[in-house]
């Protein structure tokens, strides 16, 4: 029977320590005339007593909400929203005219690969193809010629005393990245008797860029490795007393800014295409013009995928309810592409991007608006995984929430559908797990609570979100999807692990100050910070340094893994690319006017002129 609870006693349920931790909705529920003259009261409690009416429907809908006291994420606008996408760019590349040139393009290069003859040449050339971002093309012409090329440097023929640092480091760092196993032995012939480089060396230009781009494949322990970088990046920045060719400035200047193994395709595509390749002495103008257009045609394919994509994202009209949260599905769509350029990937790049812009917002939900009160609501919601759930939520969190549920559960339907596979719970469970993750932190920042760097990485190389956003990517991988595969993701291996732990700390260097400015949970460099005492110019070098071991042990587990497929690890290596490219100068994630502009521009919108 229905009675009318008073309103102190009303505040002594939800205050009560022990019914406070379990649900309490059912003791308050039937008392609506009390949770309405609550309303005006500004009494401790009240917002939780309204999340609580809230949760069960129980306010008129004139019933103004308690002011709560609410952030902003400060974000800029996207400079490209839907109308620019679906309607003010031409999209000449997808003309068939320019798609038949480009195929005839690559017959005249594919010629050419059968015409290069000399080791070195060849591994310059695949190089180059793997620059200018056309490699794809030619996967197993390339496999080929390192496949010749390692067997027999295995058997002694090739890279013996006469060979050059250039070509052995460049040797050494093509056959890391196609899974080739070769020992840093391979540089013992350039050591003296100490084991340093040989200080004459230190001339060779092009020797030492190959050197410091090779060392950055090095796994732990590989002392040769270290000395290999602490002696090419020392050359590089010396004054230089003799002239280079122009060709040899730009790469040294581009590899000191950031490694090429931390790079990702299409950006360093663009970059080799425009401002480099041309400058290199005896270039190949057909392998230059093929990369021009097959860039811009790949460009077109992008857009026609980014307008499907808008569409979808205009129609959930979040800037309408979630304005407070970043628009991100272009940004997100660009972390698509740098995990999964090939074009055959389609669908894991709208994986990605749809995925990421969804993750994003659930994020500042609980980063910048959300009351503690909702955000406990929200969280019960992902564990629940049911509509009925949902009822508890504001409106706001409504539709992010079902919007979200839809989206994943819309995706777990495409892999029953195409490949007969049922993914739903691993899905639901990985968005249970993501909630929580972003609950603690939640209860964190709420209380105040400042964790050392050890309790705040526990949690946060997860809250990164990597696996979960890597299922999403992988489920809709080209290949028929091995539940093998799916179950090791999501068992958390050490080269997934190790891809987190880089992510999240690049993050933290990138939004650190801006997240501390508007007074959000302390990330790596603060914890390390309270941890030591150490200034923050000191705590930043010491994570950057945990991003360098973070790579050592990386490159390790992806020479070791066995399970997943060679993509599948190229996906997970991409994304970790992805990070260092937002993040190098600052939140390329959430700040969309500045460097990422720029990269929208150049990766999405302008053609490269030909
Ligand atoms: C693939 C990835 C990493 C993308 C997911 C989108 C996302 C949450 C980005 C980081 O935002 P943030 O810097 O505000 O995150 P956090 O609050 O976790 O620091």
């Amino acid at each position: 029977m229905a009675y009318t609870m008073s309103t102190s006693s009303l505040f002594s349920v939800v205050s009560d320590p022990v019914r406070r931790n379990r649900n309490i909705f059912a003791d308050v529920a039937p008392h609506r005339s009390s949770l309405l003259t609550l309303r005006s009261d500004a009494t401790r409690g009240r917002k939780r007593l309204f999340a609580i009416a809230t949760r069960y429907n129980i306010l008129d809908s004139n019933v103004a909400a308690p002011v709560v006291e609410r952030h902003s994420g400060n974000y800029t606008d996207c400079a490209w929203n839907d109308d620019y996408i679906q309607y003010s760019m031409r999209n000449e590349y997808n003309d068939e005219k320019f798609k038949a040139q480009a195929e005839e393009l690559k017959r005249q290069v594919l010629v050419m690969l059968g015409r290069v003859e000399g080791q070195v040449e060849q591994l310059e050339l695949v190089d180059d193809l793997q620059r200018l971002g056309v490699a794809y093309h030619f996967d197993r012409e390339i496999e080929t010629m390192l496949n010749r090329i390692y067997k027999s440097y295995v058997h002694g023929e090739c890279l013996s005393d006469e060979a050059d640092l250039h070509s052995t480091a460049l040797a050494f760092r093509l056959f890391r990245q196609h899974g080739y196993l070769v020992s840093q032995d391979i540089f013992k012939l350039f050591l003296d008797d100490t084991g340093r480089f040989k200080p004459s060396f230190c001339a060779d230009i092009k020797g030492m860029i190959s050197l410091y781009e090779a060392s950055y494949l090095s796994t732990q322990g590989e002392a040769v490795m270290e000395e290999a970088l602490t002696f090419a990046t020392a050359s590089l920045k010396k004054p230089k007393d003799q002239l280079t060719d122009t060709y040899l400035d730009v790469l040294s200047a581009r590899a000191l800014d950031m490694p090429l193994h931390q790079r990702t395709a299409r950006s360093e595509a663009r970059w080799f295409i425009e401002e480099a390749y041309e400058k290199k002495p005896n270039m190949s103008p057909l392998l230059l013009q093929f990369a021009k257009l097959d860039f811009n045609v790949v460009q077109a394919m992008y857009l026609e995928e980014l307008r499907d994509l808008s569409r979808w994202w205009k129609s959930l009209g979040f800037e309408k309810d979630l304005s407070f949260a970043r628009d991100s599905l272009v940004v997100s769509y660009l972390w698509g592409i740098m995990a999964s350029p090939d074009p055959e990937y389609e669908a894991c790049r709208k994986a990605f991007a749809k995925i990421i812009a969804m993750v994003s917002t659930v994020d500042d939900v609980y980063d910048v608006y959300g009351t503690l009160e909702e955000l406990e609501l929200f969280t019960d919601t992902f564990k629940r995984w049911d509509i009925d759930a949902m009822k508890q939520l504001p409106h706001y969190m409504k539709k992010c929430y079902l919007a979200c549920y839809n989206c994943v559960n819309g995706m777990a339907y495409d892999v029953l559908n195409k490949k007969g596979s049922d993914v739903a719970l691993s899905l639901k469970n990985a968005w249970e797990i993501l909630s929580s993750l972003y609950m603690k932190e939640a209860r964190w920042f709420h209380s105040g609570y400042k964790p050392s760097l050890d309790e705040y990485m526990s949690n946060a190389w997860l809250s990164v979100s990597i696996p979960l956003c890597l299922l999403h990517g992988h489920i809709f991988d080209t290949k028929p999807l091995d539940g093998e595969q799916v179950r090791y993701l999501e068992s958390l291996p050490e080269i997934l692990k190790w891809s987190c732990v880089i992510l999240r700390l690049t993050d933290d260097l990138g939004t650190s100050p801006k997240e501390m400015a508007r007074g959000d949970n302390p990330k790596a460099i603060q914890c390390y910070m309270n941890d030591t005492g150490a200034l923050e110019q000191a705590a930043r070098e010491h994570v950057k340094t945990l991003v360098t071991e973070g790579w050592k042990e990386l490159n390790g587990c992806v020479m070791e893994e066995r399970t997943l497929s060679k993509a599948a690890v190229e996906r997970m290596l991409n994304l970790v690319r992805a990070g260092h490219c937002f993040y190098q100068h600052g939140d390329g994630h959430g700040v969309l006017d500045g460097d990422t502009k720029q990269l929208m521009s150049q990766l999405l919108f302008d053609p490269i002129p030909v």
